[in-house]
């Protein structure tokens, strides 16, 4: 084992999930491997500068994150230029990142993984000022997280209930410039993700051919709204019809609108954007998977 003081990192509010018994779990792996526990809730003001006062005054050097991909995006920005392994135990709505690397169910299964040493360094997603670990789109989705973040039903009821809502009040689809290295085109899509891993936390295998440690991310081109389609992601199969979604591989990309369109990144609401400027930060973040 090569740390000693362990900060939780706890979302008091994720997902609608009591967090009480993850703390007094984690609390009890903690104290049988004989490192000091620390504990820090998310406010919602100020997350970062506490977490990284936090992380100088006890020197600590493993990281547990028990919250959906909000709050794993933050810690990950609290902690990317510190040489620290981050955990994660889902406890959100989507789970999107644990959903990609595979965690499993079981809660003490969960954590000794996160105290475990099998580690990858993952790819980071510079978006303007912000990074992505997972998924981050302009479009539909990305007004979907809106209307969910602004109604009171949380967890995955939430998200179904304005579903119809935003699919109804919607402006797709929506016309993009893209910009790589090697090309420029012109695209109408629905919603157009930028992507580090390959499923949505729905288990939707929407980038196939993502790696997460190799130095690219992909462009997500989905121009419209097919059943088939969307069935085929959800039982990832990897020949999606480019009809339906064009993918795009590059190192860094800038996305152009004419009309300002939702911006998400991790699950979170951004605003409205025109303008996006993407570049890959290579193998930045030490996570800890099964
Ligand atoms: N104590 C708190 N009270 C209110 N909001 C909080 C609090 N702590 C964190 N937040 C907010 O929670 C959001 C992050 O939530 P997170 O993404 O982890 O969970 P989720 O939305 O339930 O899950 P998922 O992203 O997997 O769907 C951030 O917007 C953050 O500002």
């Amino acid at each position: 084992m090569n740390f000693k003081e362990v900060l939780l990192v706890v979302n008091p509010i994720s997902g609608d999930t009591e967090k009480v018994k993850i703390i007094s779990r984690v609390r009890k792996h903690i104290e049988n491997v004989q490192a000091n526990f620390h504990l820090y809730s998310t406010t919602g003001e100020n997350d970062k500068e506490n977490i990284l006062s936090r992380i100088k005054d006890h020197k600590i050097d493993r990281v547990l994150v028990a919250g959906g991909d909000g709050t794993i995006n933050l810690v990950a920005n609290a902690i990317k230029d510190f040489n620290i392994a981050m955990g994660i135990i889902p406890a959100g709505s989507a789970n999107g990142l644990a959903v990609n690397f595979n965690i499993p169910e079981d809660l003490d299964e969960q954590i000794m993984i996160s105290l475990g040493s099998n580690t990858i360094d993952l790819d980071l997603i510079c978006l303007d000022d912000s990074i992505c670990l997972h998924l981050s789109d302009l479009g539909i989705n990305a007004e979907l997280i809106k209307n969910y973040d602004q109604s009171s039903i949380r967890g995955k009821f939430g998200y179904l209930l304005n579903s119809i809502p935003t699919l109804i009040q919607s402006e797709f689809p929506f016309e993009f410039t893209i910009e790589t290295e090697s090309r420029r085109l012109e695209a109408r899509a629905i919603l157009l993700g930028i992507a580090n891993a390959n499923k949505y936390g729905t288990g939707a295998n929407v980038n196939p051919k993502g790696v997460p440690n190799d130095g690219k991310f992909e462009i997500l081109i989905f121009k419209k709204l097919s059943i088939t389609d969307i069935i085929k992601t959800l039982r990832n199969e990897s020949d999606l019809d480019p009809d339906f979604v064009e993918i795009i591989q590059s190192k860094k990309a800038k996305v152009y609108s004419k009309k300002p369109v939702a911006f998400q990144i991790d699950g979170e609401y951004i605003g409205k954007r025109t303008e996006i400027d993407i570049k890959i930060i290579p193998r930045k973040l030490k996570m800890v998977i099964p």
